[in-house]
């Protein structure tokens, strides 16, 4: 079975494009636990505290969106269990989570990787999507969706926190190797409100998926 996933940064526009792959392609979208994850408000409320327990949290998700993903050809994942580690690592830098907390969870993940039900036949997505912006879009991007704990108002050093995260971006994105890759300029292509610019990432993204695949769509 094959499946797409998106990544990037808070607010890139994951979420907004699942959809858009998934109704073009008609398939599922697999979201993020956000609404009904009653861990992340507390985590944002105190990082300190909650950053170990967020991380377990969202892995147990991510593993059980992937499996039932790969039940369907197509499916949609709206974010990368690879991008788990970048956010982990960054909280861990920021001394949200200690050492021990760090070993735990790297070798958990390392042992969840290898049970990834991709490893059944193939060990990777089909295609991982990135979608690229820029700080000052990040920011506005998640104040336009106005999560209230996501915004600068409800905690200034989040300002610091999205910065670091958006420049780690770059350098996860260009050492990613576990699948194909493309990458979308969310900067410039406003898929969410412009037509135009919708229909020209459907069909890059197309374009891709049957170059890796080897077969038109
Ligand atoms: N390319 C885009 N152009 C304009 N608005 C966008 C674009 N991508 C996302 N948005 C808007 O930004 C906000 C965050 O998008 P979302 O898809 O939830 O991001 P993510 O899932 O990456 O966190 C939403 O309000 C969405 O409508
Ligand atoms: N500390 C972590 N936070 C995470 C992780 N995965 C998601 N999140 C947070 C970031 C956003 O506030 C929210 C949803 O993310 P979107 O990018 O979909 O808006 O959840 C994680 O692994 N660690």
């Amino acid at each position: 079975m094959s499946v797409i996933v998106l990544a990037g940064t808070i607010g890139a526009g994951k979420s907004s494009l699942s959809e858009m792959i998934a109704n073009e392609l008609g398939s599922e979208v697999f979201y993020e636990e956000v609404d009904n994850n009653e861990i992340l408000p507390l985590f944002y409320a105190d990082p300190n505290k909650y950053a170990f327990l967020l991380q377990i949290y969202f892995l147990n998700k991510r593993f059980a969106s992937i499996k039932q993903a790969l039940a369907h050809d197509n499916n949609v994942l709206d974010r990368s269990i690879y991008e788990d580690s970048l956010l982990f690592h960054l909280n861990a830098d920021l001394g949200r989570a200690n050492d021990t907390e760090v070993k735990v969870y790297d070798e958990l993940l390392k042992n969840m990787m290898e049970e990834l039900p991709y490893a059944a036949h193939k060990k990777h997505p089909d295609l991982l999507v990135h979608i690229k912006v820029s700080f000052e879009t990040m920011l506005s991007r998640i104040e336009k969706r106005g999560r209230e704990f996501e915004q600068l108002s409800y905690d200034p050093s989040l300002y610091d926190y999205y910065k670091e995260l958006n420049k780690r971006y770059e350098a996860w994105y260009q050492n990613y190797d576990e699948s194909p890759k493309m990458e979308i300029d969310g900067d410039a292509l406003n898929f969410v409100e412009d037509e135009e610019a919708a229909k020209v990432v459907i069909q890059m993204v197309k374009d891709k998926l049957e170059e890796v695949r080897g077969e038109k769509l």
